[in-house]
């Protein structure tokens, strides 16, 4: 019998009587478990090893399981904060026994909801009972939780094997209730066959193999002569995972995709913009509210000079006297050094104003669709639907006689393309259009609405300085926010940033 030394010195390593996991060999070996496993799939073949497999559990703590072995389950407190309220003798006030027993936020739900479960006693009207009977020291959940992070402490290891005498159901309900976490993996373990022990016992023959073709064996003429070890395709290997579009760019790519099916034209512009862009033609008076309802972040930079004189005459007239007959304006401060300074754009409406204006591209003639999918910047609060940055799907329509029907219908014909056929609409007030509506659509996982969009026709005072003559409807919706819809996500913050979810934005697939 002839075998390569890696293959020799595996089948050495293995035993007739017992068997032995991949990872020990690997780990006598020095080899990565991959090679072995290789290896050990090799000789299975020739029938000279045995491989069999089984499922190994692993536990660990979760961060919430270890704050309450540490300070005990919030129902177990609770429990304990009743009978000294002598809730085991009559029902004591719910809000009094909570605020002895220390617990705090979520932490009292959790305790309500497990209390009466637990037969630790009743919770009606306000009022709470204790059973005296109740011993919260043989509580299951609790010695096994203990029970999981005394073991992980002592092996000073993450995770662990489950502790003996510790029960499967008590277990999954700890599991459920996101204090421990268990995984499974297939452990592969391996003894000599009959036919191994035979053949180490006859001896066996080296020989080196080669697995890969090198330049030297090729220009040496070695290559003729070296036996190449065979491919096994079915022996695990580690899993590749090279970098790929990020799903956003990928949805942004797609949404692009389908403006551009529906007529429209993509617009670009500035990220840093001079107010004038971002606010004055928005008709948003300069001491507004609405002008930090964005939170802008300005920027330390020397002011906007190139905009056209003519238009910003004419917007600083609707801003202080109004525009058309019944106009009135806001009679409100309104300086052209405000106006020139530079912010990040917290909308890209800003696109729109130097497109409608004509600075973009020169006058346009009606009808006109244009969109940008664009990153907008908002100095807002962090949370799960909110982010500093976020990217904007802008568009608008420019033609005579538009009608808040073309609006919904437009809407209505994007969205489907998403798979999303249950816009709703809400009125809404912006100081730039008239009538405005809020979008929102149902989140897959949560069913709750949630806002996507605002939008609506853009008024006299902001068409009438950009010299625009004929109707203009226009939105601005959040990318983020379809892919929520489309997705299922809850929290942005999976999708973005540092907390970002790797292995769901490796796995998603974005369909085109
Ligand atoms: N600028 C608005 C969106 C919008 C654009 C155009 C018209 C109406 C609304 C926003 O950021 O929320």
């Amino acid at each position: 019998m002839r075998l390569t030394e890696a293959q020799l010195a595996v089948l050495e390593a293995a035993s007739a009587t017992d068997e032995r996991p991949i990872d020990d060999l690997a780990a006598d070996l020095g080899e990565k478990p991959e090679t072995v496993t290789r290896i050990v799939f090799e000789l299975e073949e020739e029938g000279l090893l045995e491989v069999s497999e089984s499922e190994a559990v692993t536990l660990a703590a979760t961060e919430e399981g270890r704050e309450y072995a540490d300070a005990g389950l919030p129902e177990v407190r609770l429990h304990r904060a009743a009978i000294e309220a002598g809730a085991d003798e009559e029902p004591a006030s719910m809000g009094a026994v909570i605020g002895r027993s220390g617990l705090e936020g979520p932490a009292v739900d959790i305790a309500l909801s497990n209390y009466a479960r637990k037969g630790y006693g009743t919770i009606d009207a306000g009022e709470i009972t204790a059973d005296p009977d109740a011993d919260p020291d043989a509580d299951p959940e609790r010695l096994a939780l203990e029970a999981v992070v005394d073991a992980t402490a002592d092996a000073d290891e993450d995770r662990v094997d489950p502790p003996e005498g510790v029960d499967g159901d008590v277990l999954e309900s700890l599991e459920r209730r996101g204090l421990v976490d268990r995984s499974e993996s297939t452990v592969r373990s391996v003894a000599l066959s009959d036919a191994g022990v035979t053949a180490l016992m006859e001896g066996i023959e080296t020989a080196e193999t080669v697995d890969r073709l090198t330049p030297e064996l090729l220009t040496s003429g070695e290559w003729a002569d070296v036996e190449f070890a065979e491919y096994n395709v079915e022996a695990d290997a580690e899993t590749a995972t090279g970098g790929r579009k990020h799903i956003l760019r990928q949805t942004a790519d797609r949404v692009k995709d389908v403006l551009v099916g529906m007529g429209f034209r993509e617009m670009e512009g500035p990220h840093a913009d001079s107010e004038f862009w971002i606010n004055d033609c928005l008709f948003m008076p300069q001491d507004h509210p609405a002008r930090t309802h964005w939170d802008q972040f300005a920027l330390d930079l020397p002011p906007m000079e190139q905009i056209p004189p003519d238009l910003l005459e004419r917007v600083e007239r609707a801003h202080r006297e109004g525009w058309g007959e019944d106009g009135d304006g806001y009679h409100s401060p309104w300086t052209e050094d405000v106006a020139r300074a530079i912010d990040l754009r917290g909308h890209t409406t800003s696109l729109s104003m130097r497109h409608l204006s004509g600075f973009a591209l020169g006058d346009l003639e009606p009808p006109r669709r244009f969109f940008s999918v664009e990153k907008v910047y908002r100095n807002d609060t962090l949370d799960p639907t909110h982010l500093l940055e976020f990217f904007q799907i802008e568009g608008w329509v420019m033609a005579e006689d538009l009608s808040v029907r073309d609006l919904m219908g437009t809407f209505e014909e994007f969205y489907r393309q998403f798979g999303i056929t249950d816009v709703q609409f809400k009125p809404h007030y912006n100081p730039y259009t008239e009538p405005s509506f809020e979008l929102f659509g149902r989140h897959p996982e949560t069913d709750e609405l949630i806002e996507i969009g605002n939008s609506g026709m853009f008024r006299e005072e902001v068409l009438g300085p950009l010299g625009v003559e004929c109707d203009v409807m226009a939105w601005g919706l959040a990318l983020e926010r379809l892919l929520m819809l489309m997705y299922g996500f809850d929290d942005i913050r999976d999708v973005h940033g540092t907390l970002c979810d790797l292995e769901l934005l490796r796995e998603t697939e974005v369909v085109r």
